[in-house]
């Protein structure tokens, strides 16, 4: 038997309890038909693993469960994007905030402490947005009265009528779904915003979903006196309302292997190269870029984050013509990636002898390209 350790209205599924039965069969054991789950984890590839596992492993048939969570800073794209031309990845590098790619579609968001995030798994037939967006609305005016906000026809919640707090986004399987949607609470506006511009999305080609930008505001802009742990309670308090259920808030921590055995893996897999960078939609890369006061022009072809096809343009005499084909074909076959790009390049360098200058162009060639990885 599972115990439920209880600390005040909240309960802490215990890992120091021996465990017979995993997350799933415990919910069968407890028989409710609603729960209300919080994350223990504030790592988005945890979280969203635990998204999955629940998604995969828990009967929503006949059970219907919000999960309620947080992470520290990251970008997360929506499944079928392009991360070059949602966010400023050189930027997001520098400040050391990861990417992440969600399995659910839609656009670019966002998160640091100050966003709480909300899941809403049902069944494939109780699948319903406005009602799950209603219960955000409902909550936020339950705590302030005054506050303007509302769901629009595409799923935002907008404070005022006009600044988005909240975005959506979906994944439905075969018989069960789940919706998710942020909460802008107290997110860093400044950062959300330059993490979020392209810096070289004018020179991107591709049919990736794109990403629709809104203005933003905090809902602690306009209520200092609100705080998201306040905001996550009176959302739990609301979903038991509005949907009949009386249960409390349980802790779970997604590292728990054997509450929810696999879950581990479906983490590392988000973490991976290929399922972040490679799954992106291919694209092509045009841009001229100046390098020693010469232009440089190239023209890359992207498939599964893999340079399929590269040709560079260099004025006649800047650099020998076998050096350029060179490099040109180390990059085909490569990862569009800068750290792969910048290995291959200083191994390829090794193997050949060339004068300091042209070693030096090479670097410079190398530092352009790697500048719209
Ligand atoms: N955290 C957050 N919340 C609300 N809106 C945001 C956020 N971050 C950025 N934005 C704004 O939304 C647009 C993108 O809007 P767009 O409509 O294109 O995309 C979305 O809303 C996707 C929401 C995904 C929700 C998931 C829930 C759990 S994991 S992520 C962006 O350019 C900004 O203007």
């Amino acid at each position: 038997m599972m115990i439920l350790r209880l600390s005040n209205r909240a309960c802490v599924l215990s890992r120091s309890v021996r465990l017979k039965s995993t997350l799933s069969t415990f919910f069968d054991e407890v028989g409710k038909a609603g729960i209300i789950l919080k994350s223990a984890s504030t790592g988005i590839f945890e979280n969203l693993a635990l998204e999955d596992w629940i998604h995969d492993h828990v009967d929503l048939q006949n059970r219907s469960m919000l999960l309620l969570w947080r992470n520290s800073p990251v970008v997360v794209i929506g499944r079928h994007q392009n991360p070059w031309q949602e966010c400023n990845l050189p930027l997001m590098r520098q400040l050391g905030i990861p990417l992440a790619r969600r399995r659910s579609g839609g656009g670019t968001v966002f998160h640091d402490f100050g966003n709480i995030n909300m899941t809403f798994f049902t069944s494939k037939k109780k699948y319903d947005r406005h009602r799950n967006l209603k219960v955000v609305t409902r909550a936020l005016k339950a705590l302030r009265p005054n506050l303007d906000v509302a769901a629009t026809d595409r799923f935002d919640i907008l404070l005022n009528g006009h600044y988005k707090i909240s975005g959506t986004a979906a994944k439905l399987g075969r018989t069960s779904a789940y919706h998710h949607c942020t909460l802008l609470c107290s997110v860093n506006r400044s950062v959300l915003s330059t993490v979020l511009k392209s810096n070289i999305s004018e020179v991107i080609k591709s049919n990736a979903t794109p990403s629709v930008p809104s203005p933003v505001k905090n809902l602690l802009d306009v209520d200092p006196t609100l705080d998201s742990s306040t905001i996550m309670d009176a959302i739990a308090s609301q979903y038991n309302n509005e949907f009949g259920f009386d249960g409390p808030v349980i802790t779970v921590d997604p590292t728990h292997e054997a509450l929810m055995p696999g879950i581990h893996k479906m983490a590392q897999d988000l973490q991976t190269w290929e399922w972040i960078y490679g799954r992106t939609p291919k694209f092509s890369v045009c841009t001229s870029l100046v390098v020693d006061d010469v232009t440089i022009k190239f023209d890359m072809d992207i498939k599964n984050g893999t340079v399929e096809q590269c040709a560079i343009e260099i004025p006649e005499g800047w650099l020998p013509p076998e050096m350029v084909n060179e490099f040109t074909s180390t990059l085909n076959g490569s990862k569009y990636c800068p750290n792969e790009t910048a290995v291959l390049v200083a191994a390829f360098m090794r193997t050949r002898s060339m004068t300091e200058d042209v070693a030096e162009k090479i670097h410079r060639l190398c530092a352009a390209v790697v500048s719209v990885m």
